[in-house]
């Protein structure tokens, strides 16, 4: 009899649930991830969240083998690839972290836990987030989360009892499944040493800039910790990354503001884990029809190809399509612009988002889409003003000349609204279809009208209770001293 492994998102040796317990028995172990390709067709999956994952399973690789582990590569089916091991090698315990991925990955999950229950097979699974399955009453979720949080962290095994004595399959890894090519041209690199480079480089300097510097596209790339894409992937484990956060000799209000992000993290996943319908339907149910009668198609392909005719707009989203990643405040933006001032519907420009991202996590993904578009129900609107948006953060446009060389000539005071500037050609760069400010007033005026005529407080009251955290007036107090980033949520 023997161990399985199964690696999904938590490529790491350190604090790694499944690979210690796996070694706390005599039985060998076999360590496997499974290329999924029906996974990778899938909308809000892309070849740069591939790439980062191949990289990080190489390094992962190596990190394993240090301690006489191997790693085994395959692709197809997980239940069809489970039961060849099983007939060959029968499987003892099947030790995997817990995951909240999309709808596709839940029924995923589930169909592996029904084969390993006819099977009788153990099933081992672990949290690697302050996230919990089942019904939960989020009076109760921020002391687990404390709870979980704060238990220790585990140790890689000093050494693995291994079923392979070779890798096998990495070459799999070079042979990418998915219908796109939506590959990033300056993505992070994935991999253990890069995700602790950037840790370091980050705990060691960076964050003396973190508050002043995350809010502007400019200035967050260096100053935000960029540890998005290993934190999702899990090549960091989230709690110790919050345990060595805690421990740091840095400005409290720099490191406050850090930490409460990386609190956040299992608050929003959670709210996916509690209700999944978040990734498909509003969330609030008397808005579900709230977009749904005009989506216009022509306008989606100008937000997502950064050709809106708004600068601002434009360079974020040709940042996003080049690069994999943007600040927080920027994604707000370019969300909220799509389902306001384009009044597009959700779903297709969140998964548009999602497949742009190289650090895509649902849970937390999902979440922050239906508030920034108005969909919960409970969150306010947050209808940016991409205009002044631009004059705050770029406000010697520099951000905008990097990204749209169409606007080189024009002159500063109109790199903003170049609508205004009237020797720009349109074969040069296209106008807007509707200005900013009409737009906003157009979308305020709908969903006003929208909420007065739909809204059910019942449903209202649900939401609240099912989702709202219980930190509101605590978090209003801080936020005061702290960032107004923090305001947004
Ligand atoms: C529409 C929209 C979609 C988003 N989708 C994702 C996503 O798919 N994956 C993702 O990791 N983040 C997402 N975010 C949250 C946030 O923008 C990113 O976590 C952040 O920009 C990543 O950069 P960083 O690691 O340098 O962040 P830092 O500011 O350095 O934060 C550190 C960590 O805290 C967590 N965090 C930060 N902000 C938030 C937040 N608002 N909510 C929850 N956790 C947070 C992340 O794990 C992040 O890596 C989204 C935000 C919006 C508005």
């Amino acid at each position: 009899m023997i161990n399985l492994v199964w690696l999904k998102r938590d490529f790491r040796v350190e604090d790694h649930a499944p690979l210690y317990y796996s070694q706390q028995n005599e039985r060998p172990t076999l360590f496997v991830y499974v290329i999924e390709p029906d996974y990778w067709q899938l909308p809000d999956t892309s070849a740069r969240q591939f790439e980062f994952i191949a990289q990080s399973l190489r390094s992962y690789a190596q990190a394993l083998e240090k301690l006489g582990g191997y790693l085994c590569v395959r692709m197809g089916d997980v239940v069809e690839l489970f039961t060849k091991i099983h007939n060959k090698y029968p499987i003892d315990t099947l030790y995997c972290h817990q995951e909240t991925g999309n709808d596709w990955t839940f029924s995923r999950d589930t169909r592996v836990f029904n084969w390993c229950h006819t099977a009788q097979i153990l099933v081992k699974q672990y949290p690697q987030q302050a996230v919990f399955r089942g019904k939960l009453n989020r009076d109760h979720w921020q002391r687990k989360a404390t709870h979980w949080l704060d238990s220790p962290t585990l140790p890689p095994p000093s050494k693995i009892n291994s079923l392979l004595n070779f890798h096998s399959g990495l070459t799999l890894l070079d042979k990418y499944s998915g219908n796109d090519s939506f590959t990033a041209t300056e993505m992070q690199s994935g991999g253990i040493a890069e995700a602790n480079k950037t840790l370091n480089s980050f705990f060691n300097y960076r964050i003396n800039q973190y508050l002043f510097g995350i809010s502007s596209p400019l200035t967050s790339v260096t100053s935000s910790s960029r540890l998005s894409p290993y934190l999702c992937y899990g090549v960091l484990s989230l709690k110790q990354v919050i345990k060595q956060a805690t421990s740091l000799r840095v400005d409290k209000r720099q490191k406050a503001g850090f930490i409460a992000r990386l609190h956040w993290h299992s608050h929003f996943v959670q709210k996916l884990e509690s209700e999944p319908r978040y990734a498909i339907q509003a969330v609030h149910k008397s808005l579900l029809n709230m977009r749904n009668d005009e989506f216009d198609a022509q306008l989606f392909e100008r937000w997502k190809a950064g050709c809106t005719g708004v600068p601002f707009i434009d360079a974020c989203m040709r940042m996003l399509n080049e690069t994999g990643w943007i600040n927080f405040r920027m994604r707000a933006m370019l969300i909220s612009y799509a389902s306001y001032h384009l009044w597009l519907d959700w779903p297709q420009t969140a998964a548009y988002l999602a497949r742009t991202f190289v650090d895509y996590e649902p849970g937390i993904h999902y979440p922050q889409i239906q508030m920034q578009s108005g969909t919960t129900g409970i969150n306010p609107f947050r209808i940016y003003n991409p205009v002044t948006q631009g004059q705050k953060y770029d406000a010697k446009g520099l951000f905008i000349r990097k990204y749209i060389p169409e606007l080189d000539h024009v002159p500063h005071c109109y790199v903003h609204t170049p609508w205004l500037y009237s020797a720009l050609k349109t074969d040069q760069y296209d106008k807007p279809s509707c200005l900013p400010d009409d737009a906003a007033r157009r979308a305020k005026h709908k969903i006003s009208e929208y909420y007065q005529n739909h809204i059910d407080m019942t449903e209202t009251q649900r939401v609240i209770k099912t989702h709202a955290s219980r930190m509101k007036n605590k978090r209003k107090k801080s936020t005061q001293t702290t960032s107004a980033q923090l305001n947004l949520l």
